[in-house]
């Protein structure tokens, strides 16, 4: 099959043509073959035509549902061994840190944020470098199928609000932060806010940039940023506390993952009882809080933030490459905590939200090994669905999102990818050999022809990159294609 060019001047409306992949629920992937999307003018789903026999019958059937004249239609049709798949949501990034993946030896958080972090965030006050930086991330994180970012830009006002401008303008849709760090005691001379009331003056000044840009928050949001407690002073979290009150924003902050970093808490805030009561304590446990890693909460932790319906972003890439140890998903799900997934670029060394899927699936292996009882031990293993869902509609649920994104239903809007895999012909190549049916390398993953549909999806997973990610769209838009 032919995968149909979009054109430069898209139609009003488009169809898309082939078999969708979603997660049904965190333990199962639905697979709807010889199916039809229809998507509107504004990049919401009209119509879904499903299991029709033939694609032909599928685009029949939604122009039938829709009353749409083919004319006015872009058609978009799966190649060979492709399939539609929701967007990936990555729930915690640095968008200032894009220039640092890898960079990190054998540092720890506290001594990283020292060395490598602070002095690259601070730099990006230069707004050339700033837009320079901003527009490779979040070109970088479209092409591996990003379509939701929650972003950490830096203090710097100007500076977080080019990112803003840089997302609506690419098409990505995102939470975009101007990170607090008030205290001056803890903060470097050279990279803070000046005082308390200039940290909750510059908040403001970029929440009002965004809904300038975007004031029904459709595409591009705030988000309040504490960076971490202890880099927060009491007076400016219930500031922010106020703020989010007021504006009913998000919240994303970091919470429990370096044990030199709880110390650091509890020595900055003693009398507190634990990480999580300090945020609760100044009113950043909020139902729209994401809280990055979560490695070392105690029970009581983690029992008061579910009763705050805060959601945690698992980051393994982080956890693993900083050293900071193993957050237990399935036990914060078991405690009614909704996760999904963070690259938490740079602390982790990749921009794709596979690469963090395919960790967590390790990261519960390790944990799994830990565990003497086998039942307990096989249970505590993360699936290729589930690690999925943790990419999709747990991001999403995490974000405020779930009616909006990560799955294909009618009302939802289309942010999705083209994944496409190679196909193995009976000489052992790839068609255009090494290439695939449409002349670009695709990648890793070989298929050949006699795996079930979750064994391909295994393979995506375990051995997929950006090479995969043939199209990617948000709200209807197309936002990267790799031709
Ligand atoms: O992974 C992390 N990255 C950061 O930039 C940071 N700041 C505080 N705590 C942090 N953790
Ligand atoms: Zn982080």
């Amino acid at each position: 099959m032919v995968l149909t060019r979009l054109a430069s001047e898209p139609k009003k409306f488009q169809v898309l043509l082939g078999t969708f992949i979603h997660s049904k629920s965190r333990a199962e992937l639905e697979y709807i073959h010889n199916a039809a999307v229809a998507v509107d003018e504004g990049g919401k789903i009209a119509a879904i035509a499903r299991e029709c026999g033939s694609l032909t019958a599928a685009r029949d059937e939604v122009l039938k549902q829709t009353g749409w004249a083919e004319g006015d239609v872009d058609m978009v049709e799966c190649g060979e061994g492709q399939f539609f798949f929701p967007g990936f949501i990555d729930t915690h990034v640095h968008a200032s840190q894009y220039p640092n993946v890898g960079i990190f030896g054998k540092s720890t958080l506290l001594d990283w944020l020292e060395k490598y972090t602070f002095p690259l965030e601070s730099s990006l006050s230069d707004l050339a470098k700033a837009r320079k930086v901003y527009t490779a991330c979040v070109r970088r994180t479209l092409s591996h199928g990003t379509t939701t970012a929650t972003y950490y830009a830096t203090v710097d006002v100007p500076a977080t609000n080019l990112l803003a401008d840089l997302c609506l303008s690419l098409g990505q849709r995102a939470f975009v932060g101007r990170v607090c760090m008030d205290r001056q005691e803890i903060c470097p001379s050279y990279y803070r806010d000046e005082s308390t009331e200039q940290s909750l003056h510059n908040a403001k000044e970029s929440i009002a940039h965004i809904k300038k840009i975007d004031p029904s928050y459709d595409l591009v949001s705030p988000i309040l940023t504490p960076r971490f407690a202890p880099s927060c002073t009491a007076e400016g979290m219930n500031g922010l506390s106020a703020i989010q009150k007021k504006e009913n924003l998000p919240v994303q902050t970091h919470i429990s993952e370096n044990k030199g970093e709880i110390q650091l808490v509890s020595d900055l805030y003693p009398g507190s009882g634990s990480y999580a009561n300090v945020y609760d304590s100044h009113g950043l446990l909020t139902p729209k809080t994401v809280l990055a890693h979560a490695v070392h909460l105690t029970e009581d932790e983690a029992t008061l933030i579910s009763s705050r319906q805060s959601k945690v972003s698992h980051c393994p890439c982080s956890n693993s490459s900083l050293t900071s140890g193993e957050a237990r998903v399935r036990w914060m799900w078991e405690k009614g905590i909704e996760v999904g997934l963070g690259t938490d670029m740079s602390g982790g060394y990749s921009p794709s939200i596979l690469e963090a899927a395919r960790q967590a699936t390790l990261t519960s292996r390790h944990l799994a090994m830990q565990i003497e009882d086998e039942a307990l031990r096989e249970k505590s293993k993360l699936t290729v669905e589930e690690v999925l869902y943790l990419a999709t509609r747990g991001g999403a649920l995490c974000l405020g999102l779930g009616e909006k994104v990560g799955g294909f239903e009618v009302g939802k809007q289309l942010d999705a990818q083209l994944i496409g895999l190679g196909c193995v012909q009976d000489d052992g190549l790839r068609a255009g050999e090494g290439e695939d049916a449409e002349g670009v390398d695709a990648g890793n993953v070989d298929v050949f022809g006699w795996e079930s549909w979750e064994e391909r999806i295994a393979k995506w997973l375990y051995n997929g990159d950006d090479r995969n990610t043939k199209r990617v769209w948000v709200r209807g838009r197309l936002v990267h294609s790799r031709r």
